[in-house]
C-alpha cells in the first residue's frame, strides 16, 4: 500500500511521530525490564527475611541484675529442666570450679589473721601443716581455670572466693576436656591431693577455734563456701561426680556479656532459645546496652538478702540501693520498651535465714519502719517496691511478671521455670503475654 503522503505544515512530521511511538515503546519495555529486576530483587529480600526468620532463635532473652543475684543459677536452672543432657554432659567439667571453691575457702580460712593468731591451739597447728599443699592445689587449679593473671597470694583476702573462668561458662567446657597430657596430670594431681586431705578439712572445719574465730571475727563466709565445706567428705573424694544441686551451688563468675544457646529437648524439641548473661559488677554494665536490642524478654534477678551488705566492688553503696536503681533505670531503658520483664526476687531462703537470726530489715529500710519482720511481709514491700517503679516508669514498658525465688532450689524452681518458658513462648510468637 503506498504511503500516505506528508500533508504539508503537519506538525510533528509522521516519520517524528512513528519516532516518538518507538522511543515510548523502548522506554515501556526498559520500565518492564527494571520492574522485572525490581521484583526478583523483592523477592529475593523477602526469602532472605524467611530465611532469616527461620534461623532467628526462637527467644532472645537477657539476663540483668547485680553480680551474684543468681542470673548464672537461673539459667542453670532453665538448662536442667529443659535441656538436661546438655546440662549434665557439662557436670565434669564443673568439679574443677567446684574443687576451687572448696579450697580457696579452706585456704581462706586458714589463712585469716585471727586464726593466725590463734596457733596456740595444737590441733589447728597441725591441721595447718597438713592442709599446706591446698595452697599449691588452689594454684594449679587457678592456673587452669582463671581469667586475672594474678596468682592467689600467701596474704589473707577478702572473702570474695569467686572464680573467673577465661572465656566464661564456655571456657569451662573445654577445662572438661584437658588437651595435653600434663593438664590431665595436674587435675588427677589436685584431685588426689584434695582427697588425701579430705579428712582433715572435715576436721578443720568442725574445730571449734575454727568456728570461734570466725564469729568472733564476723567474717561471713559466701553461701556457696559453706555449703561445699559441709559436704566436705563426699566433694573432695576421689571418684566425686558433682550432682545438679552442687553445680546450682556453684559460684563460677560472668565474664562480660556470655551469651549461651539453649536447644531444647524436653519441650519444642529442637527449637533454640539464646540468653545474653552479663557480669554484674558496676563497672562492666555499660558493655550491656548492645544486647538490649530486638530481646523478646529481659529477666531481672533482685537478690531479697542483700539488704544489710556493701557492694563488693564499691562498699560505700548499699547492694539493695543499687539493685533498686539498677531496676529504675533498666525500666525506663527505651531499647527495652517492647520487651516482656520478668522479675525474679530470688534469694528467699537467705532472706528468711536472715531475719530469722534477728537482722531487723527497718534497720536498713526507713521506709518499712514498724511493720513486720518475716520473709514474706518483706519479700511483699520488695513486691510492692519494684512493681511501682516498673508501673510509673516512662516509656511504660510492656507486662511484667514477677516471681519470689530461691534459685538453688530445683523442685521450686521447676514449677517457676515452666510457667516462665510458656510466658516467653507467648511473648516470642504473639508479640507479648499480659497479665
Ligand atoms: N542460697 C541461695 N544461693 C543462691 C541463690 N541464687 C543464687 N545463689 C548462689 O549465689 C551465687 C551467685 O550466683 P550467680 O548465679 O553466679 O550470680 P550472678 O548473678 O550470675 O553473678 P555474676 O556472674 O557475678 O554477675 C552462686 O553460688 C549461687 O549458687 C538463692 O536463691 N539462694
Ligand atoms: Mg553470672
Amino acid at each position: 500500500m503506498p504511503r500516505p503522503e506528508p500533508k504539508a505544515n503537519e506538525w510533528p512530521p509522521r516519520v517524528a511521530r512513528e519516532a516518538d511511538i518507538q522511543l515510548v515503546e523502548l522506554r515501556l519495555q526498559e520500565e518492564r525490564q527494571a520492574k522485572r529486576v525490581n521484583d526478583e530483587i523483592d523477592r529475593q529480600i523477602e526469602l532472605e527475611k524467611q530465611e532469616l526468620k527461620r534461623h532467628r532463635p526462637q527467644a532472645k532473652l537477657l539476663l540483668l541484675g547485680q553480680s551474684e543475684a543468681g542470673k548464672s543459677t537461673l539459667l542453670k536452672n532453665f538448662q536442667l529442666l529443659f535441656a538436661p543432657k546438655a546440662f549434665h554432659a557439662e557436670a565434669e567439667a564443673w568439679r574443677a570450679v567446684i574443687h576451687l571453691n572448696l579450697v580457696r575457702a579452706v585456704n581462706f580460712i586458714l589463712s585469716h589473721e585471727h586464726l593466725r593468731r590463734q596457733d596456740s591451739a595444737e590441733s589447728l597447728r597441725h591441721l595447718r601443716m597438713r592442709l599446706s599443699p591446698l595452697r599449691q592445689v588452689e594454684l594449679i587449679l587457678h592456673r587452669r581455670l582463671c581469667v586475672d593473671s594474678a596468682s592467689p597470694s600467701d596474704a589473707p583476702r577478702s572473702p570474695d572466693l569467686s572464680v573467673r573462668v577465661r572465656s566464661g561458662w564456655k571456657g569451662l567446657a573445654r577445662i572438661g576436656r584437658p588437651t595435653s597430657m600434663t593438664h590431665q596430670d595436674e587435675l588427677q594431681n589436685a584431685r588426689q591431693i584434695i582427697d588425701a586431705c579430705r579428712d582433715d578439712i572435715c576436721a578443720m572445719w568442725a574445730d571449734d577455734a575454727v568456728q570461734a574465730g570466725l564469729r568472733g571475727q564476723s567474717v561471713v563466709l559466701e553461701d556457696h563456701c559453706i555449703y561445699f565445706l559441709n559436704n566436705v567428705s563426699r566433694v573432695a573424694a576421689l571418684r566425686y561426680a558433682p550432682t545438679s544441686d552442687d553445680i546450682l551451688r556453684a559460684r563460677l563468675q560472668t565474664v562480660g556479656v556470655e551469651e549461651h544457646k539453649l536447644v531444647l529437648e524436653t519441650v519444642d524439641s529442637g527449637s533454640e532459645w539464646v540468653f545474653y548473661d552479663v557480669e554484674g559488677c558496676r563497672g562492666t554494665r555499660a558493655a550491656w546496652a548492645p544486647y538490649f536490642d530486638d530481646v523478646d524478654a529481659m529477666i531481672f534477678l533482685c537478690p531479697m538478702s542483700n539488704f544489710d551488705v556493701t557492694l563488693a566492688e564499691d562498699p560505700s553503696m548499699n547492694s539493695l540501693l543499687d539493685s533498686f536503681n539498677l531496676w529504675k533505670t533498666i525500666c525506663e531503658s527505651k531499647l527495652l520498651a517492647d520487651a516482656t520483664f520478668i522479675l525474679f526476687l530470688n534469694k528467699m531462703d537467705l532472706l528468711h535465714a536472715k531475719l530469722k537470726s534477728g537482722v531487723r530489715f527497718s534497720d536498713y529500710v526507713a521506709l518499712y519502719k514498724d511493720q513486720p519482720n518475716d520473709a514474706e511481709n518483706v519479700a511483699l514491700y520488695f513486691r510492692r517496691k519494684l512493681s511501682a517503679v516498673h508501673k510509673h516508669s516512662s516509656p511504660k514498658p510492656r507486662a511484667l511478671h514477677m516471681h519470689m525465688s530461691c534459685a538453688i532450689d530445683t523442685r521450686t524452681m521447676a514449677t517457676i521455670v515452666k510457667r516462665v518458658k510458656d510466658v516467653i513462648l507467648i511473648t516470642a510468637l504473639k508479640g507479648t503475654a499480659m497479665i
